[in-house]
């Protein structure tokens, strides 16, 4: 045989092994810079935030942390830590406005511990104080001064960066409530529905919704544009609704309607609301001590609280305390206050959860909460103090109030019916994070909710991992091709030579 003759062909001048040749660099490529752009922050350093939530009956002070390559986006944002500050809320100490600050010392300092020390001098701390303040400003306008003058002071004794103590109002904290139960849900970069907001505090209640008619008061009405959607809210605050202060309006009341019948000053006032054999001494001033009621001068200083436990007087009685009378627009909640038909679903939280969810009456239709409840305020006071040995008397004493307080105000006043009483879900909290206002506030202030949508990463991260498996499992099989083709050339090549 002639070898010059003999022509081995060189594989790599066939078309196909360059087009695979070609596409297995193009993935290559593509590879790389799908894992650049998804992979940008690749040290995960985290910001923190802390919001001190003054509420009327006590203070908790909540640190917030967010990844700090990703703070605009929905969701990214959770609950560290709560602490709760020891004593009653702020608006306690009027007559000793130092000890408004001194209260915070523990939980500041827990949060000195909690926050890595070199992010302390960029950490905000806000302070935010509710319904007790409004009605102490109300009372005595110097005394809420100087309580929160004395919380700014110690609040500017720590390492993080001060960024005010101040009382807000009740469309804030009803707004800021819708915000955090949204951004938690992660509703607000879908275009699915958002969930209403419910609040009970101890001095006032808010509710908030997206609502599908005119909002028809100027006060009522709140417009946000988040991620780039608009939302125009209906929210309301009602200043001495909140359970405490409804508590004290409706003994009130019954202390006024007990004086009438007999004309001599009450020695004993006998109230449905409270177990039978719950028999307690309470001061006349211990009622009317508020501005959210005139005050009414009796004789006796003293009168004896005898429970009853009747639920659907307590329920009559209650309903004394809203005014459904006077309504000036189309239709209103009460108290002439305008509120469209409640639509879409709401979380309903704070001490709606926590009298909700001790009576265990979060997951059931109207008429059995409300059979089970009328079975809760006929038991006898002992039976329910030997029940709960460990829960406070004070909390456990008002439960029957409370949950007949709640129903009373989800029907009567916001109009919920049983039709859609499912659509009221209680919540404590939303994956780590508390239901409340504290969140939104944080949110807001740290322009972390922007108006227009944030560039969002290349594809979710489910479909990145998915994407990338398959591309490497076809890269593998081009590469096994191009190795068999090979050898198959090269053999053949080789027999040609033989
Ligand atoms: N475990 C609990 N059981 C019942 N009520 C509770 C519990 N924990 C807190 N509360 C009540 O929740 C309410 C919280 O209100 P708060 O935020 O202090 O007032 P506001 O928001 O009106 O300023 C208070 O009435 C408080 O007594
Ligand atoms: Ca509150």
């Amino acid at each position: 045989m002639d070898e010059q003759g003999v022509k081995v062909k060189n594989p790599w001048h066939r078309p196909v092994v360059i087009f695979l040749a070609a596409v297995i660099i193009v993935g290559i490529i593509i590879m790389v810079a799908i894992s650049v752009v998804q992979n940008k922050p690749l040290h995960q350093k985290y910001k923190y935030g802390i919001v001190l939530d003054a509420g009327s009956s006590h203070t908790s002070v909540f640190i917030y942390e967010w990844p700090a390559e990703k703070e605009n986006n929905t969701g990214m944002v959770r609950q560290k830590h709560t602490c709760n500050v020891q004593g009653k809320g702020i608006s306690s100490y009027s007559a000793n406005p130092q000890g408004a600050g001194a209260s915070l010392q523990l939980c500041m300092e827990e949060a000195k511990q909690k926050i890595p020390a070199h992010r302390h001098p960029e950490t905000p701390v806000y302070l935010g104080a509710t319904a007790g303040m409004r009605l102490l400003r109300m009372e005595n306008e110097e005394a809420s001064d100087k309580v929160l003058d004395s919380v700014a002071h110690s609040l500017k004794s720590y390492p993080f960066s001060y960024q005010g103590a101040r009382i807000i109002s009740g469309q804030e904290e009803g707004a800021f409530g819708w915000i955090t139960v949204n951004y938690l849900s992660k509703n607000l970069r879908k275009p699915t529905g958002t969930l209403g907001a419910l609040d009970l505090g101890g001095a006032s209640t808010q509710i908030t919704f997206v609502p599908q008619q005119n909002i028809e008061s100027y006060d009522n009405s709140i417009d946000f544009r988040l991620y780039g959607n608009d939302y125009h809210l209906y929210t309301h605050s009602f200043l001495c609704y909140g359970q405490d202060q409804a508590l004290k309006l409706s003994m009130g009341k019954k202390l006024e309607s007990t004086l009438k019948a007999d004309e001599t000053d009450p020695t004993e006032l006998r109230d449905p609301c409270f177990h039978p054999g719950y028999n307690f001494t309470r001061t006349v001033p211990n009622v009317f001590n508020t501005p959210c009621m005139k005050e009414m001068k009796l004789a006796n200083e003293t009168f004896f609280h005898v429970g009853l436990g009747n639920w659907s007087q307590c329920q009559q009685s209650i309903r004394k305390v809203f005014n459904t009378i006077n309504c000036p627009y189309s239709r209103c909640s009460f108290n002439g206050v305008f509120q469209p038909s409640v639509y879409g679903d709401f979380g309903a939280f704070s001490a709606f959860f926590f009298v909700m969810d001790f009576l265990n009456l979060t997951s059931d239709n109207l008429a059995t909460t409300k059979q089970k409840l009328a079975a809760y305020c006929s038991t006898p006071w002992k039976k329910i103090v030997e029940n709960h040995p460990n829960i406070k008397e004070k909390y456990l004493s008002e439960y029957c109030f409370s949950a007949t307080y709640i129903l009373t105000l989800l029907e009567d006043g916001y109009k919920f019916t049983s039709n859609n009483w499912k659509d009221i879900r209680f919540i404590k909290k939303i994956g780590d994070s508390d239901a409340g206002w504290t969140l939104g506030y944080m949110l807001n202030l740290t322009n972390m909710i922007p108006a227009e949508a944030p560039d969002t990463s290349l594809m979710p991260y489910g479909g990145y991992v998915t994407f990338m498996f398959l591309f490497s499992l076809l890269i593998l099989v081009l590469l096994l091709l191009v190795y068999f083709y090979f050898r198959r050339s090269t053999r053949t090549a080789q027999k040609d030579i033989i």
